[in-house]
């Protein structure tokens, strides 16, 4: 499929270089050199039929046969049409002969070894024996049998070596931008492990901090609400004592999996360490944040851990705070890390809203 577009370009650029070649002819007509009837039937068989194939590439009637590159009947084609004129108008053979070279540069990218080494010589010997029977009528470099015959052996070899470097040049191309495409993954692939957390998939902590500093600015600038919230997995250690790290590590990723199910699409995840994470709640007021992370912990409880190792049962404790005026990502992440704190000494298993801890506090 990835050559469907050169092949798209390379039979429009025989169109082309067919209504040049038309034109050429028409010169050579207004010259004298040959007779103008050469020229019309020329623009009205060649120039249609490389009119046709193009349009059978547009539309792409050429994906639904063997041979996608359509090589055999458009060599075969031009080659019988330059072959035909050179006959009709022998004292123009170098300039048909030019043309089959360069038509072979172009078909260069679909030969296969084999089907070049056969075209080339089947090529060869039919424009030998076409020049030979119209000798008495071939001007150019002059008709002796001996100039006939370099001129057609300085065509054969020119037809193998423009091909054979045209394909080559093609084969590199390819390669460069296979290669390139190797590249864009590796980096996408770099990219990826620089601001992922490469056990959870979830962000890593320097991607969410940012997340988290650049919403901070958008409310600051636009007053929306935002929450930000501190989530530490309970008694994590004995997991991993009891259970293995492997089970451990299964316990981190599936409490990401349900966070990232459960959580809205624009709330934002990240994994600051361990098995502590952070949340950021979008457009999100103090009393929603805490139903949103309240529905969390349910989910997380209602769990079935007893699928991963027997026995097993996880919960979280998690501090949540909301954006104030005049706040910064320093001041949020000390007022969730307080709550969270206060979550687990207060029993573990709980969502500790740190606003009414402030606001508790400022009343006592
Ligand atoms: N399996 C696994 N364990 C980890 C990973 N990162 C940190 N840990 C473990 O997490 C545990 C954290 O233990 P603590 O900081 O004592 O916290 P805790 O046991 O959860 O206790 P509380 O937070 O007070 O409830 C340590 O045993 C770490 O080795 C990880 O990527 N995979």
């Amino acid at each position: 499929m990835r050559r469907q577009p050169h092949r798209i370009y390379m039979s429009g650029l025989v169109v082309f270089n067919m209504l040049i070649e038309t034109g050429m002819l028409g010169l050579f007509a207004l010259a004298g050199t040959i007779k103008p009837w050469i020229v019309v039937a020329f623009a009205g068989t060649v120039v249609p039929v490389s009119i046709a194939i193009h349009l059978m590439f547009r539309i792409g009637l050429n994906l639904r046969l063997k041979e996608k590159g359509l090589l055999v009947p458009q060599l075969a084609v031009n080659a019988a049409a330059q072959l035909i004129f050179l006959m009709l108008a022998p004292q123009l053979a170098v300039f048909f002969m030019l043309t089959m070279i360069a038509f072979s540069g172009y078909a260069a990218p679909e030969f296969s070894p084999r089907s070049f080494t056969n075209g080339w010589l089947v090529f060869g010997v039919l424009t030998g024996a076409a020049i030979w029977l119209v000798r008495d009528r071939f001007r150019f470099p002059g008709a002796s049998g001996l100039e006939i015959f370099a001129t057609w052996l300085f065509f054969f070899l020119a037809l193998r070596s423009l091909t054979l470097a045209s394909a080559r040049f093609f084969r590199l191309r390819a390669k460069l931008s296979e290669k390139n495409r190797q590249l864009e993954a590796s980096l996408r692939q770099i990219e990826e492990l620089a601001s992922h957390d490469h056990l959870t998939g979830i962000n890593n902590r320097g991607t969410f901090m940012k997340m988290l500093e650049d919403e901070a600015q958008r409310s600051a600038r636009t007053g929306a609400p935002f929450c930000f919230v501190m989530l530490d997995i309970d008694h994590f250690k004995k997991v991993n004592d009891t259970h293995g790290h492997p089970v451990g590590d299964e316990v981190l990723k599936t409490v990401c999996d349900i966070a990232v199910r459960t959580l809205r699409g624009i709330d934002r995840i990240g994994r600051l360490g361990g098995e502590e994470f952070g949340i950021l709640l979008p457009d999100t007021r103090a009393e929603e944040g805490t139903i949103s992370m309240e529905r969390l912990r349910e989910a997380v409880n209602d769990h079935d851990w007893g699928s991963i190792a027997p026995g097993l049962d996880v919960h979280f404790s998690a501090g949540i705070t909301s954006y104030m005026p005049m706040d910064n990502v320093q001041k949020l992440a000390k007022r969730a890390d307080d709550a969270l704190y206060h979550a687990k000494e207060t029993g573990r298993d709980r969502v500790v809203m740190a606003d009414q801890r402030l606001s508790a506090r400022a009343c006592a």
